[in-house]
C-alpha cells in the first residue's frame, strides 16, 4: 500500500500542440514510479466535426453525442490521439499501452439516462466501474496505461465520457491498492484567482474556499466540472490533488487542493 500512484489527465489544449504534446511527453517520462495518463482531446473533436460538417454541441460541458458523432470522437480519441500519445511515450523510453474502456473490460459505462436533456451516447462511471485488478497488473509489469475518454456498456455498446471523470474515478478505485495522487495538466500554473494574471495561482484551496471562488465567478468554465471532480476524489481517499501547468510538473508551482 505504500506505492505512490500518480495518475495525469490532459485536456484538448495541450494535445492539439504538437510542441505542448511532446514537451509534456517528456516531463511525465522523467516522473518515476507507477504512472497513468488520461486524454481528452475536445477541442480537436469539435473541430473535426466541423470540418466534417457536423456542428458540435455541448451542454453543461459535456458533448451531446449522436450515433454519427459518437463514430467520429471515436476514431479521433481512442484512434489518431491515443495511439500518437503512445507512440510519442514509446519514443522517451516510456512502456505505454493505449486503453479504452472496452479493453480488457477496464471503465465499464452507464448510458446517461434522459431526464432534460438526452445526451445520446455519453457514459456516466461509479465507483464499480472500474477493473482496478487488471490496471493493477499493467502497473505492476511496468506498463503506463494511457486511457482515452472512449468507455463501453458491456453489451457492445461505446460510450463517449468526460477525460476529467475518467481521471477521478480511476484515482478514486485504485486507492485500493495504491496511495494516488491525481494531476489535473493544462495550460496555465494553477488555478488563478486573476484569470488575466497567470501569475495569480492560489497555492492551497480548501471546499469552502473553492464554493466562495465559484459562486464569485473567480473559477468558471471548464475549471468548474474539473474542481467538481477533484474535491469528490479528494473526498473518496485519494492523497492529493493537484491543478498544473502541463509543462511544469516537476516544478513546484501549481494548486494543491485539500480536504479542509
Ligand atoms: N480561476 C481559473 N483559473 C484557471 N483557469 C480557469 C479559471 N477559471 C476558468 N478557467 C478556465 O478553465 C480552463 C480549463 O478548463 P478546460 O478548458 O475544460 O480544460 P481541459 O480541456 O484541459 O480539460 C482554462 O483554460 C481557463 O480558461
Ligand atoms: C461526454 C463528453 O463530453 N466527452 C468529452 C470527452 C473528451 C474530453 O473530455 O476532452 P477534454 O478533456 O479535452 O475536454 C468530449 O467529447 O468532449
Amino acid at each position: 500500500m505504500s506505492d505512490v500512484l500518480k495518475i495525469f489527465k490532459i485536456g484538448g489544449g495541450i494535445i492539439d500542440d504538437a510542441s505542448q504534446l511532446g514537451l509534456f511527453l517528456t516531463e511525465l517520462a522523467r516522473v518515476a514510479g507507477p504512472k497513468i495518463l488520461v486524454h481528452g482531446g475536445g477541442k480537436g473533436a469539435s473541430q473535426m466535426l466541423q470540418d466534417l460538417g457536423i456542428e458540435p454541441n455541448m451542454v453543461q460541458g459535456r458533448r451531446i453525442t449522436d450515433a454519427a458523432t459518437l463514430d467520429i470522437v471515436t476514431m479521433f480519441y481512442a484512434g489518431k490521439t491515443n495511439k500518437q500519445i503512445v507512440a510519442l511515450l514509446q519514443q522517451r523510453g516510456v512502456n505505454a499501452l493505449g486503453l479504452s474502456g472496452a479493453d480488457g473490460n477496464v471503465i465499464r459505462a452507464t448510458k446517461r439516462p434522459v431526464k432534460d436533456i438526452d445526451y445520446g451516447f455519453v457514459g456516466d462511471l461509479n465507483a464499480e466501474s472500474v477493473n482496478s485488478e487488471l490496471v493493477v497488473q499493467l502497473l505492476r509489469a511496468n506498463v503506463t496505461p494511457v486511457f482515452c475518454a472512449i468507455t463501453h456498456d458491456g453489451q457492445g455498446q461505446l460510450l463517449n465520457t468526460n477525460a476529467d471523470t475518467i481521471a477521478s474515478v480511476l484515482a478514486c478505485a485504485l486507492t485500493s491498492a495504491y496511495r494516488v495522487e491525481l494531476h489535473f495538466c493544462f495550460e496555465k500554473d494553477g488555478v488563478l484567482s486573476d484569470i488575466s494574471d497567470d501569475q495569480s495561482v492560489i497555492k492551497n484551496i480548501v471546499p469552502k474556499q473553492y464554493q466562495q471562488l465559484k459562486a464569485a465567478g473567480v473559477i468558471a468554465a471548464g475549471m468548474v466540472p474539473k474542481l467538481d471532480n477533484a474535491f469528490a476524489a479528494l473526498a473518496a481517499g485519494v492523497d492529493k490533488v493537484v491543478i498544473e501547468n502541463a509543462l511544469k510538473i516537476n516544478e513546484p508551482v501549481k494548486t494543491v487542493l485539500c480536504r479542509s
